[in-house]
């Protein structure tokens, strides 16, 4: 298998959660954290932070890593290696993109039948500041055949 990192950032205010509605490409359609690959030579840190402030117009002052997920998809030998962070404060105004449409969304009103729907079952984890680790095998884009997640005290 090859690992391919990516980044993915929740920015979270009391009660609300901010998400980006991809407006092309591959993950079109769908609402989901902002995030994307890093670069080599880049930080994952830093990576997140550029492809933050390109999709929303946010700079974030504290990222705090919550999670780490690995994508599986079946006959694919290419492994997605994510790298999951919470922001609780940021700068700035939630900008739309000609990649990215920003939303908030009350928590308990998370649109996740417009998401990947990996994000069920570890949104609860990031809302309650849990740090977790997740596995997901799909077949294709929108069945999970096998999964594992666990919560952790540090990543
Ligand atoms: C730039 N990246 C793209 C992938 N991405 C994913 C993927 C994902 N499921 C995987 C089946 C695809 N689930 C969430 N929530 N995010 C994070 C951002």
């Amino acid at each position: 298998f090859t690992n391919k990192l990516l980044t993915l950032v929740l920015v979270v205010q009391p009660g609300r959660v901010l998400l980006g509605m991809k407006k092309r490409g591959f993950r079109a359609g769908k609402w989901n954290g902002f995030g994307g690959k890093v670069q080599p030579g880049e930080t994952i840190e830093e990576a997140t932070r550029q492809e933050l402030q390109e999709e929303s117009g946010l700079t974030v002052d504290a990222l705090d890593k919550i999670g780490n997920i690995k994508f599986e998809f079946i006959r694919e030998t290419e492994l997605l290696d994510a790298h999951v962070f919470r922001a609780d404060n940021y700068n700035g105004e939630p900008t739309e993109s000609d990649e990215m449409r920003p939303q908030w969304f009350d928590s308990d009103k998370i649109p996740f039948g417009q998401m990947w729907v990996d994000n069920i079952l570890w949104f609860p984890l990031m809302l309650q500041k849990k740090k977790f680790l997740g596995y997901f095998k799909f077949q294709g884009h929108d069945l999970i055949i096998d999964h594992k997640l666990e919560e952790v005290e540090n990543l």
